[in-house]
């Protein structure tokens, strides 16, 4: 998949993937800074990263679950007409992400990139890591604020609020507390969960991650059984960060990372919630599943190397869902 070390692009796949018990292991992203309202440093990184309509920049890749949290965020705040997007092409092998034109492919306005990698070593030429999305760009001091998504979506949630963002706060005070406690088990267990099972490289590490997985999801099912959001009767951050995961399992966990205990179908109350989400104003324009199949079927090599995408499976998300039946907090 290829990696930057020291400024330079290295087209295999870089060495510590895996564990030597075969494990997948994530690294930490790198880029921590944050955008405040008024440009004093976040929780971690530098400040200097005021909100102000059309500084910033977002780079996605429709198929990634991590970048799609922020664009439904972005949509969630209407931030669209303040920040613009690009989009990578679906397929990612040695070159890693790249703005090859292709259905749904927004180039790159800044730095008129033909590679991702080279936003990365804009910001830093001497990088070493990954190249992922999301990436928020600042062009102001011509940098990277930011490449994790969790802290992406949390400045998004509120950063923007005075100047012109749409009001609706997806992590309150009130909540942050349970919210954190059930996004440290989703995370985990179930938006890496399937990473981990999909890039295991022995059969323990791959069945380790599968039961865990598994057994989240039961949990998941019962809570979704009594409430309408993981949190109660409030839509939070947490549920955009499960959403995405969720759209993507049926179509491409299930086979292609043999995620195959259950399908989301085969949970009432996931199946009902995952639609419930796809038919919220916007959502389902931030979905795209040729991106998303043709992503993971085509750049993992090594899990398919024929590169062939199935036809299936046959779903309606834009079915009726019986979400209603529980309170929704206004
Ligand atoms: N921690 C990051 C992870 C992002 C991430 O892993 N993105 C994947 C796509 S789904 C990526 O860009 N991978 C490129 C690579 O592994 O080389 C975040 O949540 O923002």
């Amino acid at each position: 998949m290829g990696y930057l070390d020291n400024g330079e692009w290295i087209s295999d796949d870089d060495p510590r993937t895996n564990d030597d018990k075969g494990a997948f292991v994530r690294r930490a992203s790198a880029f921590r800074n944050w955008v405040t309202a008024d440009g004093s440093p976040g929780p971690s990184g530098e400040g200097g990263f005021a909100a102000e309509p059309d500084r910033y920049h977002l780079y996605v890749s429709l198929a990634c679950p991590w970048a799609h949290r922020a664009l439904i965020m972005r949509r969630f705040k209407r931030l669209e007409s303040m920040i613009d997007v690009s989009v990578v092409h679906w397929l990612m092998r040695q070159d890693g992400w790249t703005f090859k034109s292709g259905p749904g492919v927004i180039p790159d306005p800044i730095q008129n990139a033909d590679f991702l990698r080279e936003v990365y070593v804009a910001a830093d030429s001497n990088y070493t890591g990954k190249v992922t999305v999301p990436v928020l760009w600042d062009k102001k001091n011509g940098t990277i604020v930011s490449n994790e998504s969790a802290e992406i979506i949390r400045m998004f949630n509120s950063a923007f609020d005075r100047v012109g963002a749409k009001a609706g706060d997806y992590y309150p005070e009130r909540l942050r507390g349970e919210i954190d406690s059930v996004n440290d088990r989703i995370y985990d267990t179930v938006n890496n969960g399937v990473y981990k099972s999909g890039f295991a490289t022995s059969q323990d590490a791959y069945e380790e991650a599968v039961s865990e997985l598994f057994k989240s999801l039961d949990w998941i099912e019962d809570i979704l059984s009594k409430q309408r959001f993981l949190v109660g009767d409030t839509l939070t951050e947490a549920d955009i960060r499960l959403f995405t995961t969720l759209v993507r399992f049926d179509p491409v966990y299930h086979g292609h990372f043999k995620c195959n205990v259950r399908r989301v179908v085969d949970y009432p109350n996931l199946w009902n919630y995952t639609r419930d989400l796809f038919q919220r104003p916007g959502v389902s324009d931030t979905v795209n599943f040729q991106h998303i199949k043709n992503h993971y079927y085509q750049s993992h090599v090594s899990v398919n190397p024929t590169g062939i995408v199935p036809m299936g499976p046959a779903l309606d998300y834009e079915a009726a869902h019986d979400r209603d039946r529980f309170a929704e907090a206004a």
